[in-house]
């Protein structure tokens, strides 16, 4: 028989060796890990059954043996599920398939204690290593002659092997306890342990203890087709824990039948806290589908919308037939009125849990929100809700208000729900954009996740109040009533200076040219003396920023520049105009009052020399 000798991926030997050296206290979850995968292979198994049942014909019944040989110090756990070949054992216990984790792994500072790691994410398989030194693994792959052996005492290499003694088919994991873990190899300790972590596995669990008959350790019916009444908060827990691969505690679980035109269970959970890879493109919802208790797949996109992939779980249905294809799963009209309830009900949820304790959805919001605000323009049925659930941050409101609070407080004369989006929640609000709003005390939603820049552009209003970008179009400030704060007139003349800041308008505009689509006075600026706007109609500054990045657009539409005729700058400026030799100055002033909107906008300068030679210029006329 040959055998070879290989080396682990390195994150799986830095793994492994955190692991073996782990204080953790919870070394008991290697038994749920180790059943958790047995349960999975099963189900896997039942599947690929469905169109060739030779594979199970001779062994119909699936089930998870533990043995325990007291004198050799072994647990051993067999399944009878879909087994692995020699390619299955060195690509599965040998890399870390989960990207997350492996990027994880790569953060992972060395000095820091694995215990964390562990806790997060849980190791699977190897977790084995918290407890024995040296594993083996046994298996055959359902439907095929050749069984394989896997050997490591998770140091660094593995060996791989030709398998004689090998059970028909599945797998077969003997962990040599190590010395200080003599605990494990106690039958009530075993019985415990099953019974907290994995009586929902619907599967028999047995145990067998030396010669002893085998004993039954857990219920194995499936958790979801239980009545609630019957079903603790850990167990609840517990299968979160197993079909999420979590480790935390959910932050909320749905347990609901559906009947009428289709029937189904769900059981789903939201976690408690975000996924690395949430907004990963192929970042994939979470939620099993079984057809009567029968595994399908978990890999459906069509069962739960890309903006509550979120979730997870189980939704279990009567009405699809059990041998159903992948293929027959893409565009099937039951899936999508599956697809529509869940959607209702979770949102409906939401919406209940959001009345109820505002602070605890304000963390899921924190959390999810950003992913939930993708159903608006994708989910015609639940857009209406979604939109009232929808959470902001704004330039007055203490923490996060909703559209309807916004509305609330609109001001006299106010008929549209302002917006202002950039990357940076703190630093939009410091726009110049912002200051005639904050002068006039009119409230400005926050955007500041992408997500926003998209929804908007579908959604014309919220309760017939129209949204309004305040970097786009007129500011309408005028129309507004309430106190203006800022009013700096009196003191300084103004009376011929309108006049002269229209001339001044007129020579920048002419001066720059096609730089810019237009040059205005502005009723949005108190502070800052000019700032760019996008013309009504036109793309959004943030949202071709955004497309850019993307590269879906290489184009920049002209930005309007507009002018603040009460700054002193612009009153200076304007008071030059028709003066004998101001024509250079003024020209470069133009294009300085240009530039310096650009950088209050966060953008780059199209050519940093000519600003760097205006500005010396003016600088030094200026100390001259
Ligand atoms: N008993 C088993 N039978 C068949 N395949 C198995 C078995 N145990 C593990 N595997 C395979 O090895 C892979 C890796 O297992 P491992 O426990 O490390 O990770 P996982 O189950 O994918 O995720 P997690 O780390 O959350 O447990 C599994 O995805 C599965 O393909």
């Amino acid at each position: 028989m040959s055998e070879e000798k290989l080396s682990f991926q390195a994150e799986v030997s830095r793994l492994l060796d955190i692991v073996a050296h782990s204080l953790y206290s919870n070394k008991e979850i290697f038994l749920r890990e180790l059943i958790s995968n047995a349960s999975d292979a099963c189900d896997r198994l039942r599947y690929a059954a469905l169109t060739q049942p030779e594979l199970t014909a001779d062994d119909p019944d699936f089930k998870i043996d533990l043995t325990l040989d007291t004198d050799a110090k072994t647990l051993t756990i067999a399944d009878n599920g879909i087994g692995m070949n020699r390619e299955d054992l060195v690509e599965n216990l040998g890399t870390i398939a989960r990207s997350g984790t492996a990027a994880f792994m790569d953060q992972l500072d060395s000095k820091q204690d694995g215990t964390n790691l562990i806790g997060q994410f849980g190791v699977g398989f190897y977790s084995s290593y918290m407890v024995a030194d040296k594993v083996s693994v046994i298996s055959r792959r359902a439907g095929e002659d050749q069984a394989w052996s896997w050997v490591s005492d998770g140091r660094g290499e593995f060996t791989i092997g030709e398998a004689e003694d090998a059970p028909k088919r599945g797998t077969r994991i003997t962990l040599h306890l190590r010395e200080d873990q003599a605990e494990f190899a106690d039958p009530m300790r075993l019985r415990t342990i099953v019974k907290t972590y994995s009586d929902h596995i619907p599967i028999p669990i047995s145990l067998r203890e030396g010669d002893k008959e085998p004993e039954s350790l857990n219920t194995a019916s499936a958790i979801w087709t239980r009545p609630k009444s019957e079903i603790t908060d850990a167990q609840y827990t517990e299968f979160y824990h197993h079909v999420a691969h979590a480790f935390d505690e959910p932050w909320e679980r749905m347990h609901f039948k559906a009947e009428g035109m289709i029937e189904y269970t769900g059981l789903l959970f939201i976690p408690a806290s975000k996924p690395f890879d949430l907004f990963h493109p192929d970042r994939k919802h979470g939620v099993k589908l079984y057809v009567r208790r029968v595994f399908i797949t978990d890999d459906c996109a069509e069962l739960i919308p890309p903006y509550l992939r979120f979730l997870r779980g189980v939704i279990d249905t009567e009405d699809l037939p059990l041998n159903i294809s992948r293929e027959m799963l893409q565009h099937n009209p039951l899936l999508t009125k599956i697809r529509n309830g869940v959607a209702k009900r979770v949102v409906s949820e939401l919406t209940k849990k959001a009345e109820k304790d505002p602070e605890a959805f304000e963390k899921f919001w924190n959390d999810f929100g950003a992913v939930l605000k993708e159903g608006i323009y994708e989910d015609d049925g639940q857009r209406a809700a979604l939109l009232k659930l929808a959470r902001f941050r704004s330039t007055t409101a203490e923490g996060m208000t909703t559209l309807a609070d916004y509305v609330s407080r609109m001001k006299e004369g106010q008929d549209a729900i302002y917006y202002i989006s950039g990357a940076d929640g703190e630093n939009i609000k410091r726009s110049p954009q912002l200051e005639g709003f904050a002068a006039k005390g009119v409230e400005v939603l926050l955007f500041s996740d992408p997500v926003d820049e998209f929804w908007i552009t579908s959604i014309p209003d919220f309760e017939g109040k129209a949204f309004k970008s305040v970097t786009r179009g007129g500011a309408d400030l005028g129309k507004i009533g309430g106190a203006e704060k800022d009013e700096k007139e009196g003191e300084e003349e103004t009376g011929s200076g309108d006049t002269n800041v229209d001339s001044l308008i007129a020579f920048v505009k002419l001066t720059l040219k096609e730089q810019v689509k237009d040059v205005r006075a502005s009723e949005r600026l108190t502070e800052s003396a000019v700032c760019l706007v996008a013309d009504e109609g036109d793309i959004d500054i943030n949202l071709e920023r955004i497309l850019k990045q993307h590269n879906q657009l290489d184009s920049s539409a002209q930005r309007v520049l507009e002018i603040n005729p009460k700054h002193s700058l612009v009153k200076a400026l304007a008071k030059r105009i028709g003066q004998e030799g101001a024509g250079d100055e003024l020209q470069d002033a133009a294009g300085l009052l240009l530039d310096q909107a650009r950088i209050l906008e966060g953008e780059t300068l199209p050519d940093p020399v000519a600003f760097a030679r205006r500005l010396s210029g003016l600088v030094e006329k200026g100390l001259a």
